[in-house]
């Protein structure tokens, strides 16, 4: 049996955008999900997803051609469920070379779904590096990434950047701008998150951007600017030394430019009047600055605020129905304690590095 962790993120700057090929900073966060996999003698596949929002179920179903899994419920919502889990197995049977190995998975997360967090990423990531490890074969993070990158292009039904996947299997701060992914320095940011307990669909979202993007120069001119945004944004972060907390004067510009992007997604038609209701309340508050994170629609607001000030306000704000600070998450993809890790891991493990296809 094995276990992988991955985090969630915040999007400083960049989302939607980012799909078009601006860049965009997304910040991993100390919020994870954690996928257990243990091989099977047959080729079914069996997922417990307690945290789903249908109240959780279990499958169990068949190999890869097996459409008609026996559950009580209806299949397009199934398939919506599972699409994520199915397209990481898919993705770890392919980067351990054997198309029918079965697995029984365990999905556990701490991260709201559908709400700008990035669970549909962590669970993929995760979900690859538990797989694969459970078959002996170690993949490096990068490649971990490339294919959580596949297998969310795959069910989002490409419509995806490599933002999440990459953040979440690299953690820390990084930057994605269309196959250019890199892990950037910056000093530890006081996050503070509200969630107005709801989501937004990710897919319906981008076609939306991407729709108004076609019909009028002005919203293709909005993508642009989120992606001049950026490049402000990442030259400030440059010039701070990523071992001292940030500075006032940083916070307030980087807090400028948060407003900044979260008017053109405005503008662009992703927020909603929850998360405005949000992000007025953090910005009265004293935030330094506060907008959506992720697809929008509804979900998770990022604002920047080293006091306490916003997470009151927040609290006492009639559309925010939960309100946490989010560390940095140092760290990306990892194994939990499973005793399969490293030395322990099975004989016959091997780094799978160059496996690509
Ligand atoms: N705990 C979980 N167990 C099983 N599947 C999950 C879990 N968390 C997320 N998922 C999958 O991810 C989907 C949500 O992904 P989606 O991309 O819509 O939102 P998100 O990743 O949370 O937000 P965003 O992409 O805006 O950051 C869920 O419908 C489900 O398929
Ligand atoms: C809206 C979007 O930019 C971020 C979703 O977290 C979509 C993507 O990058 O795949
Ligand atoms: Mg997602």
């Amino acid at each position: 049996m094995t276990v992988s962790s991955a985090p969630g993120k915040v999007y400083l700057f960049g989302e939607h955008a980012v799909v078009y090929g601006e860049p965009a900073i997304p910040c991993a966060v100390e919020r994870r999900a954690t996928v257990t996999a243990d091989p099977r003698d047959d080729d079914h596949i069996r997922v417990e997803a307690a945290d789903l929002s249908l109240d959780g179920f279990t499958v169990e179903y068949g190999g890869p051609t097996d459409d008609a899994p026996d559950v009580d419920v209806p299949t397009p919502l199934l398939r919506a469920a599972m699409g994520y889990v199915d397209a990481a197995v898919e993705q770890a049977r392919d980067a351990v070379g054997d198309e029918s190995v079965g697995f029984d998975i365990t999905v556990e997360s701490d991260i709201p779904l559908g709400a700008g967090l990035g669970s549909s990423a962590a669970v993929v990531v995760a979900g690859i590096d538990a797989a694969t490890r459970a078959c002996g074969v170690d993949l490096p993070p990068e490649e971990i990434a490339e294919r959580a990158y596949r297998a969310e292009h795959q069910v989002q039904d490409g419509q995806a950047s490599r933002a999440d996947t990459f953040c979440s299997a690299m953690g820390g701060a990084v930057r994605v701008e269309g196959d250019d992914c890199r892990t950037i320095d910056a000093p530890e940011l006081p996050f503070v998150v509200g969630f107005d307990g709801g989501a937004g669909d990710t897919g319906e979202l981008v076609a939306g951007v991407r729709k108004l993007r076609e019909e009028y120069d002005f919203a293709a001119d909005t993508v642009t600017a989120i992606g001049d945004v950026v490049r402000t944004g990442e030259a400030l972060l440059a010039d701070a030394d990523p071992d001292d907390p940030p500075s006032d004067e940083l916070l307030a510009e980087l807090g400028g430019l948060l407003n900044f992007d979260h008017g053109l997604l405005e503008a662009l038609g992703v927020s909603s009047r929850s998360l405005d209701a949000m992000v007025w309340s953090a910005r009265e508050a004293g935030a330094h600055g506060a907008k959506l994170t992720g697809a929008g629609g509804g979900g998770c607001i990022v604002a920047l605020d080293p006091t306490d000030a916003t997470e009151t306000a927040l609290r006492y704000t009639p559309d925010c129905d939960d309100v946490f600070r989010a560390e940095l998450a140092t760290e990306g993809v990892r194994a939990e304690g499973d005793g399969t890790t490293g030395d322990d891991a099975p004989a016959g493990a091997e780094s799978s590095e160059g496996a690509e296809e």
